[in-house]
């Protein structure tokens, strides 16, 4: 059936030369129904509706760890990003008093641990096995409140990441310089250069130069958080040059603008082609997810709640009054794409969807690879284990 809709982004933006009143067409929604309707409003975020099972659970799975002085913002990241807490209903969080280990695979595609800890964790305190904790790592992610003096969280950053390169080589240094939504343009850009700048100088002071961090300008009260998080996690994938280079032969091929394949819980692209990213591509396209995801959970599902709110069937094609055209399809049921196509290069819609249609089954090869890297692992480990030892090396997220 044809749904049309008029469209506001949920997160209640405006974008220039979008309007609020865009029209939207969802050609694949299942039944509407009000019932349907009803029981997807009451009390329940139609997005935590979602259930997908991962086949592959039972996978050693990446650590990444949030770390950070107290209050500088880590378990608002976890609950924005993973959880769909509304950055507001954060300010009611509890400090964190112990580590908080949470599985990210059964609601979500992308597959990896994540620890929360405590901001007055000490390191010198020997009940705490840092290095085992370290072991397992493949990122660390230290938060730096920005809006607060941040030389004591500079310090604890310099003894965290020593620490743990001690440990593990391998780990991704992350730092998240967090809640810019306080600071205007200019003070953010001299906040990011400051800290680069002590960060990197404290390093080479210990000889630690080869030590690389990664910075980023971060908020929960915008998608710059889930940007952060989407590049953290694509640097776990080991298969992140194929994906990116399918997705470039994709939009090369259908004249296509730009083109993200997207995690559709947690709204973390996984690939992009290598065109550059643009913030308010980024954007529109998680508006577009939340779009999709809360339609069809309010009139997509069956009378009773039965059936899933994304599935092979999912598709939406947006189009805004600047000549740009939004389209979404179905990849895996934990994966969507979404492309931005020039109107003109839109009528040939066969041709994008043909060319799609080859890409899908190239990602589900990709798949195919991996579930058999996964269990040839299996088979090793139980062989391990049989003679005593234990698997090591650093985890890696898994396609
Ligand atoms: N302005 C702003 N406030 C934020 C942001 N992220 C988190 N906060 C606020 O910062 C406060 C502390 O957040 P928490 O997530 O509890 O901090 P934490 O690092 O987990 O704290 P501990 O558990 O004590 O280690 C809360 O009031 C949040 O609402 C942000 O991006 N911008």
């Amino acid at each position: 059936m044809l749904a049309k809709l008029f469209w506001e982004s949920p997160s209640g933006r405006r974008f220039p030369g979008i309007h609020a009143n865009t029209v939207i067409w969802t050609p694949y929604l299942h039944s509407v129904s009000p019932p349907g309707l009803r029981s997807a409003c009451q009390g329940v975020s139609a997005r935590r509706v979602l259930d997908f099972s991962d086949p592959f659970s039972t996978e050693v799975k990446p650590r990444i760890l949030l770390m950070g002085l107290r209050r500088s913002g880590k378990s608002s990241i976890q609950k924005v990003v993973f959880h769909k807490m509304s950055p507001n209903e954060t300010l009611f969080l509890e400090s964190t008093n112990k580590i908080c280990r949470e599985d990210v695979s059964n609601s979500s595609f992308v597959n990896f641990q994540i620890w929360d800890f405590p901001g007055q964790i000490d390191f010198f305190d020997p009940t705490f096995d840092y290095e085992m904790i370290f072991r397992g790592t493949g990122a660390l992610i230290f938060v730096i409140d920005s809006q607060d003096d941040y030389m004591e969280a500079l310090a604890r950053l310099h003894l965290t990441v020593t620490r743990a390169y001690k440990v593990n080589t391998d780990i991704n240094f992350e730092v998240f310089i967090h809640k810019v939504d306080g600071l205007s343009d200019d003070h953010k850009i001299e906040t990011q250069r400051d800290i680069h700048q002590r960060a990197n100088d404290d390093l080479a002071d210990a000889g630690l130069e080869k030590i690389h961090l990664s910075f980023y300008l971060t908020s929960i009260y915008d998608h710059s958080i889930f940007e952060a998080f989407s590049k953290v996690v694509q640097k776990l994938i080991p298969q992140l040059p194929t994906l990116e280079n399918l997705l470039n032969i994709f939009i090369s091929n259908s004249g296509i603008e730009k083109a993200f394949l997207f995690d559709v819980v947690s709204k973390i692209y996984i690939a992009t082609d290598s065109t550059p990213v643009d913030m308010q591509t980024y954007e529109l396209c998680c508006d577009m997810i939340d779009v999709v995801i809360d339609i069809s959970c309010i009139y997509g599902l069956k009378e009773d709640g039965a059936g899933t709110p994304y599935d092979k069937e999912s598709t939406a094609i947006i189009k805004l009054n600047n000549t740009t055209v939004l389209y979404l399809k179905e990849v895996t049921k934990f994966l969507a794409l979404v492309c931005f196509v020039r109107e003109e290069s839109f009528e040939r819609k066969g041709l994008i969807d043909y060319n799609f249609h080859c890409f899908r089954k190239a990602i589900h090869e990709v798949f195919e690879v991996r579930m058999k890297v996964v269990k040839s692992r299996k088979v090793q480990n139980r062989l391990q284990k049989k003679k005593g030892a234990t698997p090591n090396g650093t985890p890696r997220v898994l396609l």
